[in-house]
Order: structure tokens, then sequence, then C-alpha cells
């Protein structure tokens, strides 16, 4: 058995601005990060202040494990581990053998000696992964109590984000070009918890610990120097990420509730004005802290494209055992202030081309769909918009209205209603399989929202009908993460 704490001397990235201080997170450890985050953010927001303070990696997978908000899936980008021609001094993972970029001819080999040793310890906790990530939390609370309060208070469903979190990126430690927008994105996500670099060899340090313990069969010497020269990585590009974004963006917004409109018993729309300027693209998705629930974020898709007066919209299912969703739709009024992240996801449109657009929105997933037509309309090129609209019952639809009044007003739309469960036996009609009633779609680019077994079998669908994957578009739920079940996100 290997302790992590008998390798302190393990390999080590030093700065002379970045090494451990004397506040107990990995001084003398490894894993030594590079760029240190300001103490006080751009907008003068103190990141230290207790007040402001956020749980670091609790939630480190806002992007990672929350299905559909982890990130928007676009496909596989052309970069990738092996891509030969990779430029070395734009290389954001700072050089890290680990990382190399391998020619096409090892590449083609199959993974690298670290991905295999890291994969292999990933096979043996994955029937254990419940107990590992009690341990792992036990020993970060354990040995770095000052860390419990960046957590919230339950961590039922926050629980395992983050060790997930860390285990996609070491599941994926082969795919530099996915893994490198994947870590940003999380980075920069982690400056709303008050993350400090600091706190990188902490966590890393429990990793080890976790994993040396419950993989005992497949764990070594190198099994251990590969994890931790993944974790130095891992850390250093989120690091470097929010020390980039921290130069032109705050770690989060506080925005006004100014509308509060329930459509239903338990869906509501709710629009809140930041208190400074939020960059974001249709399409794109926000987590969501509410002051009712200290520290527990979730994401929620914008529901409108960037509009003149700055003012933003979400539409909000409250689902049993959801915390923020049932403070969104039954607790906030007008006059509350919640919090933003910065907003994620790619699940944007591309105007560099005429395709259509084949919009799939299931249930409240209508919300990033309504945007991306708001953007098309904006955009003033006429696209064909097709957009099928998945509900189980007409009671549900509860944004036809809406998208109908959006039909009437631009003729290149077409929003077509599709009830999955009706009073009627049999009257009901598949979703996402309607879309293959009409068509041909192999001029269309895709782009899907909604629950997770929906995206599935859209996809299944759409590739069927000739669609390539590389053209369907969707927030991932299991690119980089394990897949949450339906009560692990909102
Ligand atoms: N960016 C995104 O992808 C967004 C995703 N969401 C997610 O969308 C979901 C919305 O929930 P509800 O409104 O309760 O939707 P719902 O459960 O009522 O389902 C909406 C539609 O999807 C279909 N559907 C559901 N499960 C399916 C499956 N396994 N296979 C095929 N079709 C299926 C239903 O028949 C219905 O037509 C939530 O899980 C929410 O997290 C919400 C907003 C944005």
């Amino acid at each position: 058995m290997f302790e992590a704490r008998q390798i302190m001397d393990a390999p080590t990235t030093t700065s002379s601005d970045g090494g451990s201080g004397g506040d107990g997170f990995g001084s003398g450890s490894w894993f030594t990060p590079v760029h240190r985050l300001h103490e006080t953010a751009a907008d003068g927001r103190n990141s230290q202040d207790p007040q402001h303070r956020r749980d670091d990696g609790r939630e480190q997978s806002a992007a990672a494990d929350d299905s559909w908000f982890t990130r928007s899936h676009t496909p596989p980008p052309a970069a990738s581990a092996s891509a030969p021609d990779r430029d070395a001094t734009a290389d954001p993972t700072g050089g890290s053998p680990y990382f190399q970029p391998r020619p096409a001819s090892t590449a083609d080999r199959g993974p690298s000696p670290d991905a295999i040793l890291i994969r292999r310890t990933l096979e043996e906790i994955e029937p254990i992964s419940d107990k590992v990530t009690s341990y792992f939390y036990a020993l970060v609370f354990l040995r770095y109590p000052q860390l419990r309060d960046m957590f919230p208070v339950a961590m039922d469903t926050q629980r395992d984000r983050l060790f997930k979190a860390l285990l996609t990126a070491g599941r994926h430690a082969d795919d530099t070009g996915r893994l490198t927008e994947y870590l940003s994105q999380l980075g920069r996500g982690h400056r709303k918890y008050g993350t400090l670099p600091d706190h990188y060899p902490a966590i890393g340090e429990c990793l080890i610990g976790a994993l040396a313990q419950y993989a005992s069969r497949t764990w070594s010497a190198e099994t251990e120097a590969a994890w931790v020269r993944a974790y130095t990585t891992i850390s250093q590009i989120m690091i470097d990420a929010a020390a980039q974004d921290e130069q032109h963006t705050p770690p989060w917004w506080e925005a006004e509730v100014v509308a509060h409109e329930r459509r239903t018993s338990d869906i509501a729309v709710v629009t809140v004005r930041p208190d400074q300027p939020y960059p974001f693209r249709a399409g794109q998705y926000a987590s969501l802290e509410t002051p009712w629930w200290p520290r527990v974020w979730r994401n929620y898709s914008f529901s409108c494209a960037p509009r003149p007066d700055g003012l933003l919209s979400f539409h909000v299912k409250a689902v049993p055992a959801g915390w923020v969703s049932n403070a969104l739709v039954h607790r906030a009024s007008p006059g509350d202030v919640i919090r933003l992240g910065p907003p994620g996801g790619s699940m944007t449109v591309d105007h560099s081309t005429d395709n259509g657009l084949l919009c799939l929105g299931g249930g409240t997933g209508i919300a990033p769909i309504k945007a991306l037509v708001e953007e098309v309309a904006e955009h003033g090129r006429q696209r064909p918009v097709e957009v099928f609209y998945g509900a189980r019952s007409d009671h549900d639809l509860y944004d036809i209205d809406t998208m109908k009044r959006l039909e009437r007003a631009h003729s290149w739309l077409s929003v077509r209603p599709v009830v999955s469960e009706r009073r009627e036996i049999g009257a009901g009609t598949r979703f996402p399989q309607a879309v293959l009633q009409y068509g041909p779609w192999n001029a269309y680019d895709a782009y899907l929202s909604g629950p997770p077994g929906m995206i599935r079998s859209g996809v299944d669908t759409l590739v069927g009908v000739g669609i390539p994957s590389h053209r369907i578009r969707h927030d991932a739920f299991e690119e980089f993460a394990g897949a949450g079940t339906s009560s692990t996100y909102e």
C-alpha cells in the first residue's frame, strides 16, 4: 500500500509566486500550482471574505456530473493527444509529459502508459466508488478542516461531485483537447467557490490517499506517479484558466429577481437583472445559488438570447428534493438577490453555415431552444428552424404560447408540439422519434435539450436518419462525468 504522504517529494511544478503558503494547504506538499489567484477579484470582491467563500470542489463539477449542464457537448474536437502539429508554445498543459502530444504513429498504438495505469485504478474502484468517495471526503475534512466551510452543509447530491470530476479528468487523460476545454471551464467555474491555488495540493493529496486505500490490487509506485502527474496537470490547467479569467470577469454576479411568473404548479419563469453586464450566448447555461441554500449551486439554461436591457430569464421546474429549484419556484419573488456563476456550455448556434436548425426541446429543455431561436432571429440571416417541443401532456407545454408567437413572427420557423401521453390510449406521439415523420434532415444541424434519456434517444434517432454526430449538439451528461440520476440535477 502506498500512502500519499510518503511521496512529498513527488514531481512538483514550482514558481516564485505559487508555492504553498503557511495556511495549512499543501504546505510542503506536491502538485504545487504556478499561478496564484489574486486575493481580491477584479471587481473588488474578496474571495477570502467568509461571506463570499465558495465551496472548492464540492461543486467541482457543476461541470462534471450534473448531467445535462455538465458542459455543452460538441462532438470531439479535432485536437487530441494525437494531434501531431500542436503548437507546443501555446500548450496550456504547461508541457507536462503526461499530456505531450504523441506522434500519430505512436498515438495510433493506443493509450499512453499513464492512461493505462489510471484506467486500471478506475476499473478497480468503480464497483466501490461510493466508499472511495466517502473516504476521500473524510480525508479532506479530517486533514484540512478549514476546507469544510467551502462545501454545502448537506453533502448529499453534492457529495461525489468533486471526486467524480477528478476521476473524469483522469479517465480522459489522453484526450488533450477535450480535457483542456473541460478543465478550463471547471477552473473558471471554481472562482465562485473561492477556490485558491493553494487548495489544490490538499485535494490532490486526499485523492491519491483515497485511491491508494481502495485500489490496492492495482496500486503501485508507478500508478501513484501516473496519478500525481495527471493531477499536477489537471490542477495547473484549472489554475491557469481561473487566473486568466480573473483579469476580466468577476467570480460571480449578484442578480436581482425582477419577475417571477408561475406557469404551472411546479414551473416558474424567473427573470433577473445582474448587477453588472453578463456576457453569454444563447444556448449556454449558468449556475445559480439562492440565498436560502448557501453554497448549493445548480445550473439552468438561459431561456433568452442576450437582451438590450441585460435581463436574463430561466425556466425552473421544482423537482423532488431539488433544493435550488424548489426555492426558485416556490420561494423566490421580485427583490430577492441570487448569484450567478459564469456562463458555460457550447450548445451555441454556428453562424458560419447556412444549414437549417433542427431543435428538440423536452419539458423545460425548451428554454435554451427558445434562446437559440431568438439569436437566429437577431442574426438576421434566414435559415430554416424546425422546433419539436416534447411534453408528457398538453398541460406540460407551458411555453407553447411563446413558441407559437415566435412562429407567427418568423416565416423560417416552425414549432411542433409533441405530446407523448394522452388520455386516449395509443393517442400519444413518441418523442423524439416524431421527427422521423418529417425531414429530410441531412441539411440540418441538430440541437437537443431535455432529460438525459430524451437526449440519448434523440441522438440515436438523428444519427439514424443521417445527421453526422459532429452536427448534433447538446449539453453533456456523461462525456466527462458519471451520469447523474434525475435527482442530481435540477
Ligand atoms: N440544456 C439542457 O439540456 C436542459 C435540460 N433540462 C432538463 O430537461 C429535463 C426536463 O424535465 P421535464 O420538464 O420534467 O421533462 P419530462 O420528463 O416531462 O420530459 C420531456 C419530454 O422528454 C420526453 N422524454 C423524457 N424521458 C425520455 C426518455 N427516456 N426517452 C425519450 N424521451 C423522453 C418526454 O416524453 C417528454 O416529451 C430535466 O431533466 C432538466 O434537467 C432542462 C433545461 C435545459
